[in-house]
């Protein structure tokens, strides 16, 4: 605009020149300096009315469009419009303005189906170990600043080899999928994190979640993977598939390192698989990091 208004003064500058030149040659050349003048007078407002309509028509525009494309830039999350005064011009601006917004539409579905996939497990659509990652850059400020009680679980699927061995690695696929679908049914929370970690290992971080509830929700989801009936003939621990799990809590936000979290909680499944499978073990951690429960879940059932 400032650039604009510049060339209009400098135009009007001259013109002034160009004028006081022509007066001057009017006072002293008669009727044939007078018409000099007043061509240059048309000439000139018609130059500067072209300069100015040329700024509002076409720059004005292409800046609006830029300043546009630089917002969707910096601000990728917010879904913004090409203005619609402009995407509904029928000249060329209306034409850039149109292409540049399906541009843009496309470029953002893109990202999405990108981040999708980056971030998600492509067999049973959870989230992956990224996604965990990512959600414990925010999680894990907030649950420290909130002083809150964060618990981890971790998953396994019993015998699986043997399964997959047995029934082949289409029906094993079959049998993550459905467990995933257990897990998604069972922590529904906004700020629950299911993840599959890889093979068949699975881990639920709950945030602002003890250890009483913690066990309770991990042993329910373990009953309603048993409750699918999915056939395991060749598994030790049951006609069907089951898993074991181990869950660690680390009350009142003390304990903020995830890979701490998993080795716990890796911990408490080896106990599970200690005492024969297909239960739920869990620990706490403290201060001094020591503390542990284990409490079979056939106990908690009964
Ligand atoms: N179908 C299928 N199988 C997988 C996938 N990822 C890993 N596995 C299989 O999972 C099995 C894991 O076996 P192990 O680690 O020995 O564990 P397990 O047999 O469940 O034994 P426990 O955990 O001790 O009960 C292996 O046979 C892997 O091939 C997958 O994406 N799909």
């Amino acid at each position: 605009m400032t650039r604009t208004l510049a060339v209009l003064a400098g135009i009007w500058f001259f013109a002034s020149l160009l004028m006081l030149g022509a007066a001057w040659l009017a006072v002293s050349g008669g009727p044939f300096a007078i018409v000099v003048l007043t061509t240059l007078f048309s000439g000139l407002t018609g130059l500067v009315a072209s300069v100015w309509l040329f700024d509002r028509r076409l720059l004005v525009p292409i800046r609006r469009l830029a300043d546009h494309v630089r917002l969707e830039h910096d601000f990728t999350s917010t879904s913004r419009q090409v203005p619609p005064d402009l995407t509904s011009r029928s000249d060329a601006v209306g034409l850039l303005a149109r292409q540049l917004q399906k541009l843009i539409e496309e470029s953002r579905s893109y990202n999405a189906a990108l981040l999708e996939q980056t971030l998600n497990d492509p067999l049973t659509g959870l989230g992956n170990r990224r996604l965990l990652e990512s959600r414990l850059n925010m999680l894990v400020p907030l649950s420290r600043r909130l002083s809150c009680t964060v618990s981890a679980m971790m998953i396994d699927v019993d015998h699986f080899k043997a399964f997959n061995d047995h029934y082949g690695h289409p029906a094993g696929d079959a049998c993550l999928v459905d467990i995933a679908g257990v897990l998604r049914d069972t922590f529904r929370r906004e700020t629950d994190v299911v993840v599959r970690l890889g093979g068949e290992e699975f881990l639920v971080l709950l945030i602002h979640t003890g250890k009483e509830e913690a066990w309770a929700l991990a042993d329910a989801m373990r009953g309603m993977i048993q409750a699918l009936g999915l056939p395991h003939e060749y598994s030790p621990v049951a006609e069907v598939v089951t898993v074991s799990v181990g869950v660690v809590t680390s009350p009142n936000g003390l304990l903020i390192d995830i890979d701490d979290m998993i080795a716990h909680a890796d911990q408490a499944l080896y106990d599970c698989k200690a005492h024969g499978r297909n239960q739920v073990a869990a620990r706490v951690i403290g201060v001094e990091q020591t503390a542990q429960a284990f409490r079979p879940s056939t106990e908690s059932t009964a």
